[in-house]
């Protein structure tokens, strides 16, 4: 690397945020800039001349003042959030009070809006920062690396590490050492992948906390690819590790030199600088291991991007997504006082669930779908002496028959193919100290049940593949809507699990049992709505209470949400209520409509499809027939032409609904709104009529 004779002096406030800033600068600009660091709180007074000083923040100019000699340049430098500590913060329960404390109103306000911008948002965030009054007295406090700044009233500090420095004040000190030119593009892919990494790492966190923005998803699937980027010049600014290894060409054999020299492939050097779409998608093999390519363009000046997906990795990640299915509900928490009803049998429900929720003993609860099975398991844990541990719920007939297994008890390294390294944790290991909430019972195979009556009788268990036993302290809570009697009939339950999930027992009583309590329920459901002072005519609610209701409340509130989308002047009147064929029939017949569904005869939601709502079918049929984008503007143009015109938002509120029916899917860009399979077998049985 030659002599490096640029030096530069960085003063920071604290020891942990010099070593911070140091370590980040080395190794992004230590190569050829010489670094040298002080804090002013541990290092004895040293008067630098002739330098580039870099203070961390405005706060310590004041004793950086002895530090600085003649003829110094002093640059306050711009800093960012750490994220690569940002897991810490997904410690801390959702929707709790959390202090954000840092040195000044701005910087505190700059990372609460970029924790905002990468989907961050479980908590609430309030602004603290010396000098600002703050009357309630928040237990616990994030900070980046000013510890010292946290009121003395915080139990639980979250020190997330210094701030970074970020790459506008890098560029402003190279561009201060005259190496701006030379060292621009080198220096921004170093940027570059730090902060990939760092995205991989909120991207994991994330996931952890199943609350990932699509954008977010992403990043993280990204940074598991190979990255190139290519400025205007067709010059390669950004080549990664990953992309080191999937083309086998070094790194340093890649950066800055013009991609023909770089790639030897001839078509995909072509699919590369194919300039005229500004998007693509191709397949390519490299090194005999196949990849999925895509290409797109970041600015109008033409700076590409291409990512390398290794192909037998998406197939790991669809798996991944599964996985998310289970951990729905991670967050579920409700308590007693959120199960509205004031219907005797509810209430002497309730009042024994609190009495069992002291025990430690497995319940049972059965109750019709929509019941509110998953309210009384939640509200029981919150309610135990487990309330401080987790309270996870799994969805049986959500989860793949093969995957369960290994979700629920986890596996060691190389129990099956494509197990991960070093094994995984399964849930009744994750909600160890905790409730774990067995939704959909009847749905679990004979061999799961098996390893589930080892659990409950030994209170240990086996990963898959392993042979170590482990202990876990976890209370069951199982739910059915099935009939187990007939089940174990059937020879489908075994009988000896039933008994042990049935030592306690909660019988739901279904909706219908309790009429009266459908005013309560859709007042509670129009509160917690976005639409709080909409209304309700009576006759509505004597309607409602003719119904059968065999989807229980959660019917309730999809028959609201219908309601509150198709009504007019902050009123919900009787024309509102959606027609018969909305609404659940009985079990039985249930499944004779499935039956009817799948051989397509017919659906039994077009016939309570309005007029109105059938015309929109109507016209986003035509509309994707002569091939243009069906977008909310569009439809709104057609209707003023003919039948009763609906402006943009009554448009975008009908599509809601027609999308809640199953009948329109909304597509990203271009694409606008399409009807699915389904909405198109609907419109055509319409039209048959
Ligand atoms: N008594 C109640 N008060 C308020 N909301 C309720 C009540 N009962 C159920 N709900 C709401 O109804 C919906 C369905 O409840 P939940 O998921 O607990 O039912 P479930 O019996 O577990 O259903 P399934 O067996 O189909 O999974 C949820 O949105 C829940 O918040």
């Amino acid at each position: 690397m030659g002599m490096k004779t640029k030096e530069l002096t960085l003063l920071a406030g604290s020891e942990e945020t010099r070593r911070t800033l140091d370590n980040q600068l080395n190794e992004i600009i230590g190569d050829f800039i010489r670094i040298r660091s002080y804090s002013v709180d541990a290092h004895k007074v040293t008067k630098v001349h002739n330098q580039l000083i870099i203070l961390s923040s405005h706060l310590i100019e004041e004793e950086a003042k002895d530090y600085i000699g003649d003829n110094c340049t002093v640059l306050v430098a711009r800093r960012i959030v750490n994220f690569l500590n940002i897991d810490k913060i997904y410690s801390v329960a959702r929707g709790e009070k959390v202090l954000y404390v840092n040195d000044f109103p701005e910087t505190v306000q700059e990372a609460i809006s970029s924790f905002e911008i990468l989907g961050i948002n479980h908590l609430q965030l309030i602004p603290y920062f010396p000098g600002k009054k703050q009357k309630e007295q928040i237990k616990i406090a994030i900070t980046p690396g000013e510890l010292d700044l946290v009121p003395p009233y915080v139990e639980e500090v979250i020190n997330i590490g210094p701030r970074l420095i970020d790459i506008t004040t890098i560029i402003t000190i190279l561009n201060r050492l005259g190496l701006l030119e030379e060292k621009q593009d080198q220096v921004s892919s170093k940027y570059i992948s730090t902060i990939t990494r760092l995205s991989k790492r909120l991207g994991d966190a994330n996931q952890e906390a199943n609350k990932i923005s699509d954008h977010l998803k992403k990043v993280v699937n990204g940074v598991n690819d190979g990255i190139l980027a290519i400025n205007q010049l067709g010059r390669i600014t950004v080549f990664n590790e990953i992309l080191e290894r999937f083309l086998r060409i070094p790194m340093k054999k890649a950066i800055d030199r013009h991609v023909r020299d770089v790639i030897s492939d001839r078509t995909l050097y072509d699919f590369i600088m194919n300039k005229r779409e500004e998007e693509a998608d191709g397949y390519f093999t490299i090194n005999s291991m196949n990849f999925m390519v895509h290409r797109f363009m970041i600015d109008p000046q033409g700076t590409v991007v291409v990512t390398f997906k290794d192909a037998s990795e998406t197939i790991e990640m669809e798996k991944q997504l599964k996985r998310e299915l289970v951990k729905k509900g991670f967050y579920g928490k409700y308590h007693f006082e959120d199960i509205v009803g004031n219907h005797p049998e509810l209430l002497s429900t309730k009042e024994i669930a609190r009495k069992l929720a002291k025990t430690e003993l497995t319940i049972l609860i059965q109750g019709e779908s929509g019941t509110g099975k998953e309210l009384f398991a939640s509200s029981i844990h919150y309610a135990s002496p487990r309330s401080n541990g987790p309270f996870l719920a799994v969805n049986f007939s959500a989860l793949p028959e093969d995957l369960v297994e290994s979700e629920l008890f986890g596996y060691e390294e190389g129990a099956f193919s494509g197990a991960k390294k070093g094994g995984r944790k399964g849930l009744f290991e994750q909600a160890n100290g905790g409730t774990i909430f067995l939704d959909e019972i009847g749905d679990i195979s004979l061999k799961v049940q098996a390893r589930l009556l080892r659990v409950l009788q030994e209170k240990e268990l086996l990963r898959i593949g392993g042979n170590k036993i482990i202990p876990v302290d976890v209370r069951v809570v199982a739910a059915t809507n099935k009939d187990l009697l007939s089940l174990m009939e059937e020879g489908k339950f075994r009988e000896d699990l039933y008994h042990r999930l049935k030592v306690l027992f909660l019988q739901l009583p279904a909706l219908r049992k309790r009429k009266e309590d459908i005013a309560h329920l859709i007042h509670h459901f129009i509160q917690q709505s976005d639409q709080p002072s909409i209304k309700l005519e009576v006759e509505v609610l004597e309607r409602l209470k003719h119904y059968n209701w065999y989807g229980n409340i959660r019917e309730l509130k999809n028959t609201l949400d219908y309601m509150l989308a198709v009504c007019e002047e902050n009123t919900i009147k009787v024309e509102d209520i959606p027609n018969e064929g909305f609404f659940q029939q009985a079990r039985k017949s249930m499944k004779e409509v499935a039956v009817t569904l799948e051989s397509a005869e017919l659906p039994y939601i077009q016939q309570d499809l309005n007029e109105e709502l059938s015309n929109l079918v109507e016209i986003i049929y035509q509309l994707q027939r002569t091939g243009e984008t069906v977008s909310r503007v569009k439809i709104s143009e057609v209707t003023r032409s003919g039948g009763r015109f609906l402006t943009e938002q009554q448009v975008r509120s009908r599509l809601e609904t027609l999308e809640k029916m199953g009948l329109v899917e909304k597509k990203r860009g271009r694409q606008g709104t399409k009807l699915t399979v389904f909405g198109e077998k609907t419109f055509h049985m319409k039209k048959r009529q």
